[in-house]
């Protein structure tokens, strides 16, 4: 069994990581952290755990004493710390956040307005995008789990850009989120009576997972890829669904790009190509840890729009946490995660 501990446990993706630990036969959760609820038991805050998981929150040095991997779930530039000490005490070390997801302490500057404190730490950090990087996980001790749309467009675009099928460099991306992606802090933007029966772009051109959308494409490309990357708000609790636009090259048939999405995902458990002429629908990933994609052709402009669908809270976050586990453990990469979707 492996001891597993949950820092920021009250947030939304924390208690969602709780929910799909508990159902993971490898796995014991030994210690859960939560500021502001210490002594109280989880299912005073969620009463979903209420006679499942009676667990008290506890503090994070109860985390760091009691566990052998620690998942962090916490806002950005909290977790530095954390992993410090794991680094320092043999224990590995899972962030959520987004703190060790760029390679470039100046783009973290940029985009967070925070600094690397631990520099070192930071040579050491493996972007767990679990499909993609997977031999470097199995022996990585510190992962920086990918933010949410990241994951929607990084598995979107990653047989396009590695078998180099686009015509140019500058790729167009629309996605939407589901209101869980904003966490649980009240917001003006995700008030009810704000959001419901409405739908906005928000942080055009500004939102923070651009340069770590970037810093991923451009290594799948072997290239520098930019990106034009708009979010927008669902009024739905869960799910993303991004709308990626790229110019293939005139000599590429849209049969060749299935023929290459389904070689590089037909192992893949968790990333599903749909058949031609169907279209993702978050609807049938929620719940689950499946990114589905869908490929459609605009014959006019010879363009290639993918489609690709998340459970924001799921894939996008604590899924794919739980699948880089299961890899870092050498277990069963599916092990806990093989939650079928509703279908309504
Ligand atoms: N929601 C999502 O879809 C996704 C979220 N993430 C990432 O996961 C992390 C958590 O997000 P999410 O669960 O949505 O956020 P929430 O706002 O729902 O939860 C935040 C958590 O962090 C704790 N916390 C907040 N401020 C502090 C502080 N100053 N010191 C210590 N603990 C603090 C909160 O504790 P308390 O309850 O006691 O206030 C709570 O446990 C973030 O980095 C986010 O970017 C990643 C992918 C997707
Ligand atoms: C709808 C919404 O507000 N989404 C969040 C992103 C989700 C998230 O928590 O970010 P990480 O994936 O980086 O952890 C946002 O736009 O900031």
């Amino acid at each position: 069994m492996i001891k597993v501990g949950i820092i920021g446990v009250s947030g939304y993706a924390g208690a969602e990581l709780l929910r799909l630990l508990l159902n993971h036969d490898e796995v014991k959760v030994v210690s859960i952290e939560a500021r502001s609820y210490q002594g109280q038991p989880i299912s005073d805050l969620y009463p979903s755990f209420y006679q499942v998981c009676d667990m008290i929150c506890e503090s994070d040095e109860d985390v760091l004493q009691k566990a052998e991997l620690i998942f962090a779930s916490l806002p950005h530039g909290l977790s530095e710390k954390y992993a410090k000490y794991c680094d320092e005490n043999n224990k590995k070390f899972i962030d959520l956040g987004a703190d060790f997801r760029l390679d470039s302490e100046q783009d973290y500057q940029e985009w967070y307005k925070l600094d690397y404190h631990e520099k070192a730490l930071h040579d050491k950090q493996v972007y767990g995008l679990s499909e993609v990087n997977r031999e470097k996980i199995k022996t990585a001790t510190l992962i920086g789990n990918p933010g949410c749309y990241p994951t929607s467009i990084t598995l979107g675009l990653y047989p396009l850009l590695k078998e180099k099928l686009n015509l140019n460099k500058h790729i167009i991306i629309d996605s939407k989120s589901g209101t869980t992606g904003a966490g649980k802090s009240l917001s003006e933007d995700t008030h009810f009576p704000k959001c419901n029966e409405s739908f906005h772009p928000y942080k055009l051109g500004t939102h923070r997972h651009t340069p770590e959308i970037e810093q991923e494409l451009s290594k799948m490309a072997n290239d520098d890829i930019q990106v034009t990357f708009t979010p927008h708000l669902l009024p739905v609790n869960r799910g993303i669904v991004s709308t990626i636009y790229v110019d293939l090259k005139p000599e590429v048939s849209l049969d060749d790009v299935y023929q290459i999405y389904q070689n590089y995902y037909s192992q893949e458990y968790f990333v599903r190509v749909l058949p031609k002429g169907k279209i993702a629908d978050l609807k049938f990933v929620k719940y689950s840890n499946f990114c589905d994609i869908s490929l459609h052709l605009d014959e006019r402009y010879h363009r290639l729009i993918i489609v690709s669908t998340i459970d924001n809270m799921v894939k996008g976050a604590a899924g794919q946490a739980i699948q880089n586990m299961n890899i870092m453990y050498g277990l069963e990469e599916t092990k806990g995660l093989k939650m079928v979707p509703p279908s309504f």
